[in-house]
Formats: structure tokens, sequence, C-alpha cells
């Protein structure tokens, strides 16, 4: 259930799977971030995008975290920081988004092979979370520097796709900046072009911000869970909820 439903056909496409699997290897085994820019192609990156805008105008998306605007503290006014929506991809019209989304597995899951015989990292990949659709609404709407995994919750890698056409940093702002432990002071700067896929490690080892962007930014991201990790993780909060659970505790 897991992999994906329709892993693509013909020959090429696999020769194309296992070329961008390498390079996810090799720079997330180099750098612990990895960026693929055209991953899907110009028109099946549209298909998805389109979907996206559908959704948003259907007002599929929730109220992401609330976040202040520094410029406009005085006026205390906080403006909504992303919104999101959460899909398993196999909602009606969301066909494309589908699409998206087995490629990614296909990927991960085939990554996960090639590499030190079905371990990426130290990694085993079981699983994912669902596809969570982001917006950012764009008027100095930003994301404050976080770690996604910092307390060992089972994800491991980050995949996000962006779908932004025609994204002028200068003008429109938005950029992703991670600050890669072990990379001293540098920093890995990622503009949220259309039909760019990144990748990174989810724990500590990748702190991130977006900075303000003005224009509206979408992304579309995916965790995925390592087995051992995931499973520690369950059991952990399985734990907590019968000591929590029992008299005596408020
Ligand atoms: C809801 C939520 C969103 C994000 N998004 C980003 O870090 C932005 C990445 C980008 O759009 O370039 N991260 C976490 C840990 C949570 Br939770
Ligand atoms: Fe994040």
């Amino acid at each position: 259930e897991f992999l994906p439903s329709f892993l693509p056909r013909n020959r090429n496409n696999l020769e194309e799977i296992d070329d961008i699997c390498r390079n996810v290897i090799s720079d997330m085994n180099t750098w612990g971030v990895c960026v693929v820019n055209n991953f899907l192609g110009t028109e099946k990156g549209i298909s998805v995008l389109d979907e996206v805008l559908n959704m948003y105008s259907a007002g599929m998306f929730r109220d992401g975290q609330l976040v202040s605007n520094k410029a406009a503290a005085s006026d205390l006014k906080t403006i909504r920081g992303d919104q999101i929506a959460w899909l398993d991809g196999k909602e009606k019209n969301c066909q494309n988004i589908g699409m998206l989304i087995s490629k990614v597995d296909a990927i991960i899951m085939r990554a996960n092979k090639m590499y030190n015989n079905g371990k990426m990292g130290d990694y085993t990949i079981n699983g994912r979370t669902k596809a969570m659709v982001a917006c950012y609404p764009g008027y100095g709407s930003h994301y404050v520097k976080h770690v996604d995994n910092p307390n060992q919750d089972g994800r491991c890698i980050t995949a996000i796709y962006y779908l932004n056409r025609d994204w002028d940093i200068k003008q429109n702002g938005g950029l992703l900046r991670i600050f890669p432990e072990g990379w001293q002071d540098q920093v890995a700067d990622i503009e949220p072009l259309f039909d760019r896929i990144l990748f990174f490690w989810s724990d500590r080892r990748n702190p991130h911000e977006v900075q303000p962007a003005y224009k509206t930014r979408y992304a579309i991201t995916l965790w995925y869970f390592d087995a051992e990790e995931r499973n520690e993780a369950c059991r952990r909060y399985q734990r907590d909820r019968e000591i929590n659970s029992k008299p005596g505790n408020p």
C-alpha cells in the first residue's frame, strides 16, 4: 500500500528515477540536502499547480500557525503564516497531486533500496505522512526558524515540491534558508521555484526558515518515516497516554 499504486511503466522513466535516486543518495549523504529541478516537467507541474489553485479557491485550506509580522508588531496585527491542507492524493480532483506523491515515493523507496542494501543514511523508510499543501498568502508572511523533527518523532526525510511560476526572489521574497549543521556558517538558500523538489534530513541537522513572501507561495511537503524511530515514538506516545490517564494524574 505504501509503494505508489502505479510505477512509471516505460523504461526511460525508470532510468530517470534511477538517475534522480543517485543524485538524492549522494547529495543527502554528502550535504544532508538535495535539490532536483524540473522534477515533473512543465506540463505535469502545471497540472499539479492547477489542482492546488482549485483547492485554494474551493476554500480547502485551513489557517496554519499564527505569525506576528514584526514590521507591524506596533499594531499587534498577527498575520496568517502558512495556510495548509492535508491530502493523501487519492481525493477526487487531485489525481495529478497523487501522481507527484507516487513519483516522490518511488524515488525514496528506490533510493532506500539502492543505497547500502535498504538503508538510506542509517534509515529504513517504511511510510510517510500525508501530503501537506501549504500556501503563504504573501503579504510578508514568513515561517520562523525551526527544526521539523527535533525530538525523534520518526520523521527522517522532508521532501518539499515547489509550484511557484515566474518567481523573482528579489521582488517576491519567500526564500527558504537552511542552516545545515556542520556547514560552519554557510547556509543553503533555496528559491521556491516551480517544479523544483528539495530533500533534507528532518532532524536537528537542518534548522530552516522561510523569509517573508510578498507573492502567494505554494509548496507540497511529504515527511518520510524511519521504521525504528517511528515505532519507538509511537510506543513512547502510548506510554505517556497510559501514564497520564492513570487515576490521580490530572
Ligand atoms: C506546518 C509546517 C510547515 C513547515 N514548513 C517549512 O518549514 C517551510 C518550508 C518551505 O515552504 O520552504 N515546517 C514545519 C516543521 C511545519 Br510543522
Ligand atoms: Fe519546516
